[in-house]
């Protein structure tokens, strides 16, 4: 279930485990709080939770251009939540009034709008509540006087420093695909519908399905090793795909597009429900001077991705 406020929420009657924050790409970190939740709910016969929010909220406290950017599409992050086995998610809209309530009132307004609610999940460096002024300290303390209990999960790191969301917002600008995956804990994915190109592809030797990608915040323009399933069945076929504005091609800058060519034939067109996890980045994406240097380059671009595919970890 998906829930756009926490406000007239009707959730079935069973003691509600809520997981807090904003979990854009739910990261490994994200899932070790998420998964906490699912736990000790279905062991409890109660009922699992996430609370997220939207638009991160500084869009309210940054300038125009500076606010974070999210990586993750809200539908995607539902679906995430919903995929972990979290009952509801209650999404939130970050407005001036939500941020003005203060740390010592967080807790007790979250009671009156869910009064089942029994258990709240962060990770230790939370900080909630007006000028962000709480943590899990006065959490703890606020809630014991609600009779709330708190879990607080360790906070999770990958080669000595912590995982967050920003440190996978930097591998991504970077291209250094490899690693947001490792601190994802799984490839970072683009799903949506393949929509017509302009069939120049099929001309150059190298048909592509175009799935356009738009989050807020893009990964680094380029060609990378990718797979791609139709979201409705389960096997993943190695491909090559080119991210970006086609410099060559468009004289304009165009809007961003993920195109893949895949490396085996399937009979996937326009309409296709795509998923494409990015695994290896190979190249930044560039303006050749014709189509024959670009197609050339595509042929050891394909021939790269392949080679990634055949080595023992890849794919
Ligand atoms: C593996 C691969 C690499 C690509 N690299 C570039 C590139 O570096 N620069 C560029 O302008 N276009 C690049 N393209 C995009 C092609 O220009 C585009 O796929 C072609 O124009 C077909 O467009 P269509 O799908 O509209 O027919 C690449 C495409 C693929 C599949
Ligand atoms: N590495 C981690 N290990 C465990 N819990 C974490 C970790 N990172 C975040 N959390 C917890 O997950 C919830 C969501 O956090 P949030 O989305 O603000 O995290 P973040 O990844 O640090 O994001 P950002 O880098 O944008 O600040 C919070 O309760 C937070 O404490």
């Amino acid at each position: 279930m998906a829930y756009a406020s926490l406000d007239n929420l009707k959730l079935p009657d069973r003691p509600l485990h809520l997981a807090i924050g904003m979990f854009d790409g739910v990261h490994l970190g994200h899932q070790s709080v998420i998964e906490a939740a699912v736990n000790s709910a279905a062991s409890r016969g109660g009922l699992s939770g996430v609370l997220t929010f939207w638009p991160h909220p500084s869009r309210l406290f940054r300038p125009e251009g500076e606010a974070t950017r999210l990586f993750m599409p809200l539908n995607q992050k539902e679906a995430s939540l919903v995929a972990m086995g979290v009952d509801c998610v209650i999404t939130q809209p970050f407005t001036p009034e939500f941020a003005a309530i203060t740390a010592e009132d967080f807790p007790g307004t979250l009671k009156q709008k869910l009064p089942t609610l029994t258990a709240i999940y962060v990770g230790e460096n939370f900080r909630y509540g007006k000028g962000r002024k709480g943590t899990i300290e006065t959490l703890i303390k606020t809630c014991r006087g609600l009779g709330l209990h708190v879990f607080s999960a360790e906070r999770l790191r990958v080669d000595g420093e912590p995982i967050s969301s920003t440190r996978i917002r930097a591998c991504l600008e970077a291209g250094e695909m490899a690693q947001a995956n490792a601190l994802l804990g799984y490839p970072y994915t683009s799903t949506g519908r393949v929509i017509p190109g302009r069939q120049l592809g099929r001309t150059l030797g190298f048909p592509t399905l175009n799935l356009p990608w738009e989050p807020e915040l893009r990964p680094r323009y380029g060609v990378y090793a990718v797979r791609a399933r139709e979201s409705v069945s389960e096997k993943w076929i190695p491909g090559v795909a080119n991210y970006g504005q086609r410099p060559t091609v468009e004289r304009e800058p165009a809007a961003p597009l993920l195109e893949v060519h895949l490396l085996e034939p399937v009979k996937w067109s326009a309409g296709t429900a795509l998923e494409v996890q990015w695994m290896h980045f190979l190249r930044p994406e560039m303006k050749f001077s014709g189509l024959d240097e670009l197609k050339a380059r595509i042929a050891q671009d394909r021939d790269e991705a392949a080679a990634y595919f055949r080595r023992p970890s890849g794919g």
